[in-house]
C-alpha cells in the first residue's frame, strides 16, 4: 500500500457476520480497496466480535485482497503469529495498554511479515504515538470510543489528524468511527488518507457510489 494514496477500507463489524464471505466479497466488488476487520477481546473494550479462525477461514475465500485487523485487545503480542499466519497484512493495534512495550510488538508484528499500524483512542494525545511513528507504517486516529459501530463522530479529534499531516507529509494516517458522507470533507481536509467506514458503507442502497464519493473527497483534498 504505497503513502498518501486514498484508500477505502469498509469494516464489516455492522454487517450480517453470518454472511461475512459474501457481505466482504461484495465491499470488494463495489471498490473497497481493502478490509477492515475488528478484533475486539471483551477486556479492552466491552465487546466481542472473532478472532483469527474467523480472518483464516475468510482468507480462504478471499485470495487477493489486503486484510487490516484493528486489533482492541488487551494484549496484542498474543494475537500477532496467529493473524499472520491467518493472512493479515496489516495489524493494527492499540497502543494504550502496551505504552512501555510498543516497539517490541512492531517488531514482533514486522518479524511477522505484517505491517505495523498504530491506533489511539480518543482520550490518547497525540505525543503519545509520535515517537513511534519512525517503527510503524501508519497511524489510526479514532474517532469515537472503540467498541462498537454506529456511533457519531468525533469532530475534535481532526486536530490530532492535522497534526500528524502537518509533521508527517507521506505518514499513512487513517480514521475509523462515523465516518460517512456527512464527515469525510472533514477527515480529509485535515489529512487523513485511509477511510474506514462501517454503517455509511454497510447501510448504503449504493456502496458502490458510497466508496466512490469517499473516496473523491480524499483524492481532491490531496491532489491526487
Ligand atoms: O473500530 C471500530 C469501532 O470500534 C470501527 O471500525 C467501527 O466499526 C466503524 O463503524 P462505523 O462507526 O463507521 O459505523
Ligand atoms: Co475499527
Amino acid at each position: 500500500m504505497s503513502s498518501l494514496g486514498a484508500r477505502i477500507g469498509p469494516s464489516i463489524l455492522n454487517a450480517d457476520l453470518s454472511q461475512l464471505h459474501e457481505e466482504s466479497q461484495k465491499l470488494l466488488d463495489n471498490g473497497a480497496d481493502y478490509l477492515h476487520l475488528d478484533v475486539m477481546d471483551g477486556t479492552f473494550v466491552p465487546n466481542l466480535t472473532f478472532g483469527h479462525p474467523v480472518v483464516k477461514c475468510l482468507r480462504n475465500k478471499i485470495k487477493d485482497a489486503f486484510f487490516e485487523t484493528h486489533m482492541m485487545v488487551q494484549n496484542p503480542a498474543q494475537w500477532i503469529e496467529p493473524m499472520a499466519d491467518a493472512g493479515v497484512q496489516q495489524y493494527t493495534f492499540h497502543i494504550e495498554p502496551v505504552i512501555d512495550a510498543v516497539p517490541m510488538v512492531c517488531r514482533k508484528v514486522r518479524e511477522a511479515g505484517m505491517k505495523v499500524g498504530l491506533a489511539i483512542k480518543p482520550g490518547t494525545p497525540v505525543d503519545a504515538v509520535e515517537k513511534y511513528i519512525a517503527i510503524a507504517d501508519m497511524v489510526l486516529v479514532m474517532t469515537v470510543e472503540p467498541g462498537f459501530g454506529g456511533q457519531k463522530f468525533m469532530a475534535d479529534m481532526m486536530a490530532k489528524v492535522q497534526w500528524l499531516r502537518e509533521h508527517y507529509p507521506s505518514l499513512d494516517i487513517e480514521v475509523d468511527g462515523g465516518v460517512g458522507l456527512g464527515t469525510i470533507d472533514q477527515c480529509a481536509k485535515a489529512g487523513a488518507n485511509m477511510i474506514v467506514a462501517g454503517t455509511a458503507i454497510i447501510r448504503a442502497d449504493d456502496q458502490a457510489a458510497v466508496i466512490r464519493d469517499l473516496r473523491r473527497s480524499v483524492q481532491s483534498a490531496i491532489g491526487q
